[in-house]
């Protein structure tokens, strides 16, 4: 039996495009009927716990009819490293109870999104880079497209290497309407520094329906030939 499509959704640092990238993975997937499920084990910034923003969004684009505390079972109130607002609440989330939630969503197709970047704490020993290797899944780092990025990505992969991480590609998005002339080369550099596959850049459009087919184009070429046509 193939093994089913399962993916770690990465970043350079918060606010990068990470969930927009996780929904559409899920919605290719969804399409191509594979009946995907989204995973978003710690989700800060909630404003309702009911309501965890990131995990609702990937629900519905994974057509998951799963509650929200199988999809997310860490959530938080305040904007923080979810390890931080645990902390705060002196509370220490339990690392069992991650790896249970993702024993229930692992036999099929899967889609994983972190929290921030790589070193954001998720309790009092473990960072995310520390979930990475423990569900032992190929990553998607998204980073920005425009200056900055070589650095972080550079910072991001060395990173990933040095725990054995497999890097499916890197997904450049501008998160921003700034728009800057080291865009034309970061690909291409990036491509050829790291010997990396790299995607977009995802232009920076308003519109959320336009910015979801964007991101759908970007990663068609990441999912299973079925999951690209429809
Ligand atoms: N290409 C783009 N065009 C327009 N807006 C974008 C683009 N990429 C990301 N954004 C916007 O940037 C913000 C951050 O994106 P997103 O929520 O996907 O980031 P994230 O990496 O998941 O953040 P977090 O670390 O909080 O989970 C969102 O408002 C999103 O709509
Ligand atoms: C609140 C935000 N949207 C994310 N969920 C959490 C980002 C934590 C970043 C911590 C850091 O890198 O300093
Ligand atoms: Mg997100």
């Amino acid at each position: 039996m193939a093994k089913p499509f399962q993916l770690f959704v990465t970043g350079t640092d918060t606010g990068v495009g990470k969930t927009q990238a996780s929904c559409a993975l899920l919605s290719l997937l969804a399409d191509a009927g594979l009946a995907p499920q989204g995973f978003k084990p710690y989700e800060s910034g909630c404003a309702r716990l009911a309501e965890p923003a990131d995990t609702l969004a990937m629900r519905a684009a994974a057509r998951s009819q799963l509650p929200v505390e199988a999809l997310c079972p860490h959530r938080f109130r305040a904007p923080l490293a979810p390890g931080i607002a645990a902390h705060r609440l002196g509370r220490e989330p339990d690392w069992n109870t991650t790896l249970a939630a993702w024993e229930r969503l692992r036999h099929g197709a899967a889609i994983v999104e972190g929290a921030g970047g790589l070193f954001v704490p998720i309790d009092s020993q473990r960072d995310i880079m520390d979930l990475i290797a423990a569900l032992g899944l190929p990553v998607l780092l998204v980073a920005r497209a425009g200056l900055g990025t070589l650095n972080h990505t550079a910072l991001s992969l060395r990173a990933l290497a040095g725990r054995g991480v497999t890097v499916s590609a890197v997904l450049l998005s501008r998160s921003t309407p700034a728009k800057d002339s080291s865009e034309r080369d970061n690909r291409q550099w990036l491509e050829a520094r790291h010997g990396v596959r790299v995607l977009g850049p995802v232009p920076y459009l308003k519109d959320p329906r336009r910015r979801h087919a964007a991101f759908r184009e970007a990663l068609g070429p990441l999912v299973p030939h079925r999951a690209r046509g429809r």
